[in-house]
């Protein structure tokens, strides 16, 4: 087999910028090209200007007439482009077939290889844009070469003849490959417009002007030294400036500028710093360990996480909810608030639809997707972040209230459980909720309880299930029966409960129900706690005792975050506990899996770990978990 690919005639299937230069560059060293494909007319201009007198042909005629076919089309159809070819008997035994997509090896070319071709996978690592200046660009420019062994000097040459510098890469790496091109190239651009629309939020009108000089140097030092040219608070340990970026992230993010995905990216980030200043001796572990806290106590997700983000908290959504309530609760001395519940009735402009028998609510039919809050009432701001979510995600929003007796093993704890239906209402009401469905109990349970029942398993007997035996069994039983009534597709479950949501993920697939379940991340008051219905019988003493549960599950979350394995993590995590006050007396601190809530093994475990603590806190039970994830997963 020779090296030297000699005088080709050259095919181009799918005439796009890459295949036109690459083809035009093929051609300025002396191939042939004998034919393009490609039917919109910035195609046929592009063929006219950088390959003139090119027949203009099918693909099939392409591939027939073609000793080297370059398959330029984009990545999603060259799996089926190259089966379908294979199938019309199209490849030729000795035909050169190159492609140029970045995620695949020369796998995706299997067809054309039974057929006898030769696959060769070359991509170029730069942007096209589809003119002549494109062709001084490719002189220097890296290109990724994948082949067999025997063929793979063939695509080298290729590449050197029209000036490129191959870089031989194996078929099993070219997916990671292709994600560090795009997580270098495209969300650079990603995070540099988000400098820009902050520069412009805060008045700087030529954002990318000011940014010119210092970004150039920041990327030419990383392209240089990678993270030893790294600057900023974090590698300084400057904390006190990180809170106080992500404070005015937080207000800009508020003030409608459409900057709602930066808060999250920033913290992203500056956690992914951290770790690596620390691995790199850049700043010590106390620092890391300050710096990580003030970044896992800011409203990075409030708005634009998804459901399996769960570290976060949105200090955000509090705000801007208490002052809902404090606007809502200055309503209802003006009547306002206590005409909503039942006055409104239309679902409309006036608030939302109360409905309280069955009956009513089957007669509100779903006018398109639907999504489901349920609550026991007594809303606060975690609420509130369940039911932005829910509007996120469907047209239509139903919550239901109702203290469900079922899932309460203490008379005194159903008895004093917070009841404050029209503050609820009239929250929901600001949200755009379209219908409240708030029960009695004889409405939920005509005459008795259910005779059948959803029984939680052995899940629902461990952690809060052994402290609230039936607790989970009436939970899911209401659940379930709720899912049945308000017909949802999606339900929303705030992560705080997360043995709630994994019992409820674990029912809806073992039932079959095909309702989509999310979750919500735990919201928490600024200081750390996180906020629950219960928390108003708290006296002020027990308020800061209570704070040893965020602290406790926050120090084995951060032992993880600097690389503990799981028995050290549950260390931290007793360390921080043993300041408890004397008013706290714990029921368990426990790492767990997220999904079973069996115990997390000591080494090897699969994947993320949830840290749960529950505690009798004066003559309140709360509960309280974290997220526990591992930046490298040898370390768990
Ligand atoms: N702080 C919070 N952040 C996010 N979601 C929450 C929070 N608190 C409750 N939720 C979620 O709201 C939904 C309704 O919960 P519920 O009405 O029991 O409120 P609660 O505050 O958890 O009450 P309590 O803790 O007193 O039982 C559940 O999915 C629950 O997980
Ligand atoms: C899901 C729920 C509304 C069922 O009563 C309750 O357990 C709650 O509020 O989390
Ligand atoms: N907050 C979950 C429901 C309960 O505690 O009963």
């Amino acid at each position: 087999m020779t090296s030297r690919p000699g005088r080709l005639g050259v095919g181009v299937v799918g005439a796009g910028r890459v295949g036109t230069v690459l083809a035009s560059a093929l051609r300025s060293v002396g191939h042939a090209v004998v034919g393009a494909s490609g039917g919109s007319e910035d195609t046929l201009e592009r063929i006219d200007a950088l390959l003139p007198g090119v027949p203009v042909l099918d693909v099939e005629a392409v591939v027939e007439r073609s000793e080297l076919l370059l398959l330029t089309v984009p990545d999603d159809v060259l799996a089926d482009l190259v089966s379908g070819l294979a199938a019309l008997g199209a490849f030729q035994p000795g035909q050169l077939v190159v492609h140029t997509a970045g995620r695949y090896g020369t796998g995706v070319l299997a067809p054309a290889r039974a057929a006898g071709a030769i696959p060769l996978a070359i991509h170029p690592a730069m942007t096209f844009t589809g003119t002549s200046l494109d062709l001084s660009r490719i002189v220097g420019a890296p290109f990724a070469v994948t082949a067999a062994a025997p063929v793979l000097p063939i695509a080298q040459a290729l590449v050197v003849e029209i000036g490129g510098e191959p870089v031989v890469l194996g078929e099993d790496v070219r997916g990671l490959y292709h994600a560090a091109l795009a997580h270098g190239a495209n969300h650079l651009v990603t995070l540099t417009a988000q400098a820009i629309r902050l520069l412009a939020a805060a008045g700087v009108e030529d954002g990318g002007q000011l940014l010119t000089p210092l970004l150039q140097a920041a990327l030419d030092g990383a392209l240089r030294g990678g993270e030893t040219s790294l600057t900023g608070p974090v590698v300084r340990g400057d904390v006190g400036t990180v809170r106080e970026h992500l404070a005015a992230l937080a207000e800009a993010d508020g003030g409608g500028h459409g900057l709602l995905d930066v808060a999250p990216t920033y913290v992203a980030l500056a956690r992914a710093t951290v770790q690596r200043a620390l691995v790199n001796g850049r700043i010590g572990e106390a620092r890391a360990g300050e710096l990580l806290d003030a970044l896992a106590a800011t409203p990075s997700a409030g708005h634009t996480t998804t459901a399996s983000d769960a570290h976060t908290t949105t200090a955000r959504d509090v705000a801007v909810a208490s002052s809902a309530v404090a606007g809502v609760a200055g309503g209802t001395s003006d009547g306002e608030a206590s005409d909503a519940p039942d006055g409104g009735g239309t679902g409309g402009g006036s608030g939302p639809l109360v409905v309280h028998s069955v009956a009513e609510l089957r007669a509100f039919r779903p006018r398109g997707t639907r999504a489901v809050v349920m609550t026991m009432g007594a809303l606060h701001a975690g609420h509130i972040a369940l039911v932005r979510e829910a509007r996120r995600r469907a047209d239509e929003v139903v919550v239901t209230i109702f203290v469900n007796p079922l899932q309460f093993s203490s008379a005194a704890d159903l008895e004093t459980y917070p009841r404050t239906l029209d503050t609820d209402v009239a929250l929901l009401r600001a949200e755009g909720v379209d219908v409240v469905f708030a029960p009695s109990v004889e409405e939920m349970y005509p005459g008795a309880q259910p005779q059948v029942r959803i029984v939680a398993g052995r899940m629902g007997e461990v952690l809060e299930g052994e402290h609230r035996p039936g607790h989970f069994d009436g939970m899911l039983t209401v659940v379930h029966k709720l899912l049945n009534l308000t017909a949802g597709d999606v339900a929303l479950f705030g992560q705080k409960d997360a043995q709630q949501l994994a019992l409820v993920r674990r029912m809806v697939a073992d039932l079959n129900m095909g309702i989509a379940v999310v979750a919500v991340p735990t919201v928490r008051d600024p200081d750390g706690l996180a906020l629950s219905s219960r928390n108003v019988h708290l006296s002020a003493t027990d308020r800061a005792a209570a704070l040893v549960l965020s602290r406790t599950v926050r120090a084995g979350a951060r032992a993880a975050e600097l690389g503990r394995p799981p028995a050290e993590v549950l260390e931290a995590a007793r360390a921080e506990l043993a300041s408890a006050p004397a008013e706290v007396r714990t029921d368990y601190l426990e790492l767990v899996d997220p999904v079973t809530m069996r115990p997390y093994p000591d080494a090897g475990g699969a994947g993320d770990a949830l840290l749960v603590i529950a505690a009798q806190v004066g003559t309140t039970r709360l509960i309280d978990n974290a997220v526990v994830s591992w930046a490298d997963p040898r370390d768990r």
